[in-house]
Parts: structure tokens; sequence; C-alpha cells
């Protein structure tokens, strides 16, 4: 597993709104990610399925939307048996986030890697440099005389 989630680019964390046990899980698989990932901007999609299985629902879409909230994560209620072109759009969203999601990174590391212009002096820093290296040799002419 570790493997898949080191070349993995964005990932879809997926539970049953009818299993508390697997929504409970998604915070586990978070931190495993988090731990691979340091980039804490990575896309991850929290997607609620079985959507459709509302008279045996464990988990209120609330508590996927504050789960989401708190990770950081785009979040969204689907029903894979009921509705195919959900599972698509969420492929698709995913697919978007990851594209700029990269291309915002490519534009960071661009802006790290161009070194700062060492700043000219200028006057002022100058003579008082001039002044501080001065000093020591009228003090000492002084003590001399
Ligand atoms: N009603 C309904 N059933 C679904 C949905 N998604 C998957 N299922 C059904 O849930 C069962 C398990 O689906 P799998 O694709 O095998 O997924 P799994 O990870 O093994 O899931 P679980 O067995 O539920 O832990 C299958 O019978 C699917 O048809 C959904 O959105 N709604």
């Amino acid at each position: 597993m570790l493997r898949f989630v080191q070349s993995s680019e964005g990932f879809l964390l997926v539970y049953s709104i009818t299993d508390l046990r697997s929504y409970e899980y998604i915070r586990h698989l978070h931190q495993h990610i988090r731990k691979v990932h340091s980039d804490s901007k990575i896309p991850i999609i929290i997607v609620a399925n079985k959507g459709d299985l509302l008279h045996v629902r464990q988990v209120p879409s609330d508590s996927g939307i504050q789960l989401a909230n708190e990770l950081g994560c785009s979040f969204v209620e689907i029903s894979t048996s009921e509705n195919c072109q959900d599972v698509c759009d969420v492929f698709h969203h995913l697919c978007k986030e990851i594209s700029k999601h990269q291309s915002t990174s490519t534009v960071e590391k661009r802006r790290g890697s161009i070194m700062p212009r060492p700043r000219s002096p200028n006057m002022q820093d100058l003579k008082r440099r001039f002044k501080q290296a001065l000093s020591p040799k009228v003090k000492a002419s002084s003590a001399m005389a």
C-alpha cells in the first residue's frame, strides 16, 4: 500500500454512509497519506458512498462535511449504484484538482529556485561602516597622546 500512496498524486477516500466504521477509518487513511506526503496540499476528496440507502444510514451528511473541513479535503456524497455519472464527476473533479495543484507547485518551485539579488549597499550604510572601522583607531591614538 505504501508504494501506491507514495506514487499517487491525489486520493479518493471512500466510506459507506451505512457503515460507521468505514467512516471512522477515513481519519486513519488520511493520517497515513499525510505521513507519506509532506505536501499538505495534495488533493484528497472524501467520498460518502451508498447515498441511496437512507433507511440504513449510520453516518449523517453533516459528519462527512465536518470531517472533510477538519482535514482540509473536498467532500461529496454519492450513490455508485444509482448514478454512475456521480462516479465520473468525482474522478473528473479529482483530476482537475491534481492538475491545479501541480501547476501551482511548479510555480512555487520556480519561485524558490530564483536567488534573491544581493542588495547594493547604500551611502548611509557605507558611512556607518566606515565610522565603525575608524573608531577603534581614534580611541587608540587618543590613549597614546
Ligand atoms: N445500494 C447501494 N449499493 C452499493 C453502492 N455501492 C456499492 N454497493 C453495493 O455494495 C456491495 C459491496 O460493494 P463492493 O464494490 O464489493 O465494495 P466493498 O468495498 O467490498 O464494500 P462493502 O462490502 O460494503 O464493505 C455490492 O453489493 C455493491 O453492489 C451504492 O451506492 N448503493
